[in-house]
């Protein structure tokens, strides 16, 4: 698969748009991350998601100016029916469990099948592990998370804080690079490659990223 005209932008305002559909589980913290990506501020309490809400910000990646619209979809079952019609015009997918809820870690392969049966062939995913702040009650091991995003050809896995602002920017600016260099080298379709682990460690993420990006050049 190759974009669709609306990821080459014509408008002169911005290089590339893309379009992220944000999914997983109830509670996991999608909404948190999205807010957090949009503005930087964390609300605790958040309301749950009714429906799809739409963000849009621009990132500047290596002189090009990259408008990234994610769809923030709701976890709860009830608003599965509208969230599955945003699958087909997205270019990426992230995936989003709790790290501190194993239910919601199981569900990820359920979420695989809906964009595989929703979304258009190839789109890119990416699984986050959200609420690493909270490490003393984690429930999802960083190494269990890899081998699952590499079961299933996942670009990568990073765990993130919303709380403590921990990979927010990461996550969003890998995925815009990642999109940036399919779209020029038209690289869907060539199968799946070996994925990349972020965890909560600084050190760790800031040699994984830089690994990343001499990968891509
Ligand atoms: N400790 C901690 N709590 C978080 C974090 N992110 C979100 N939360 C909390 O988790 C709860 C759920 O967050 P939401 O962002 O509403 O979760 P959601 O995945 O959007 O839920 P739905 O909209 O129902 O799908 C809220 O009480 C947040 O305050 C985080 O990084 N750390
Ligand atoms: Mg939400």
């Amino acid at each position: 698969m190759q974009f669709s005209s609306s990821a080459r932008a014509a408008d002169e305002n911005f290089d590339y748009l893309f379009k992220i559909i944000l999914i997983g589980d109830s509670n996991v913290g999608k909404t948190c991350v999205v807010q957090h990506f949009k503005s930087g501020v964390y609300t605790e309490g958040q309301q749950n998601t009714i429906g799809v809400d739409f963000t849009v910000r621009a990132l500047d990646i290596d002189g090009k100016k990259v408008k990234m619209q994610v769809w923030d979809t709701a976890g709860q079952e009830r608003f599965r029916t509208i969230t599955q019609s945003y699958y087909r015009s997205a270019h990426a997918a992230i995936i989003a469990y709790d790290l501190t809820r194993r239910s919601t870690f199981e569900s990820v392969p359920h979420w695989i099948h809906e964009i595989e049966k929703y979304g258009a062939a190839n789109l890119v995913i990416m699984l986050i592990g959200n609420k690493c702040d909270m490490w003393e009650e984690r429930h999802v091991l960083f190494e269990d998370a890899c081998t699952l995003a590499e079961k299933y050809g996942l670009l990568a896995v990073v765990e993130t804080s919303a709380k403590e602002s921990k990979n927010i920017d990461e996550v969003f600016v890998l995925m815009a690079r990642e999109l940036i260099a399919r779209n020029s080298l038209h690289l869907y379709g060539e199968g799946a490659r070996s994925s990349l682990c972020l965890d909560s460690r600084p050190v760790l993420t800031a040699q994984v990223l830089k690994e990343k990006t001499q990968c891509t050049c």
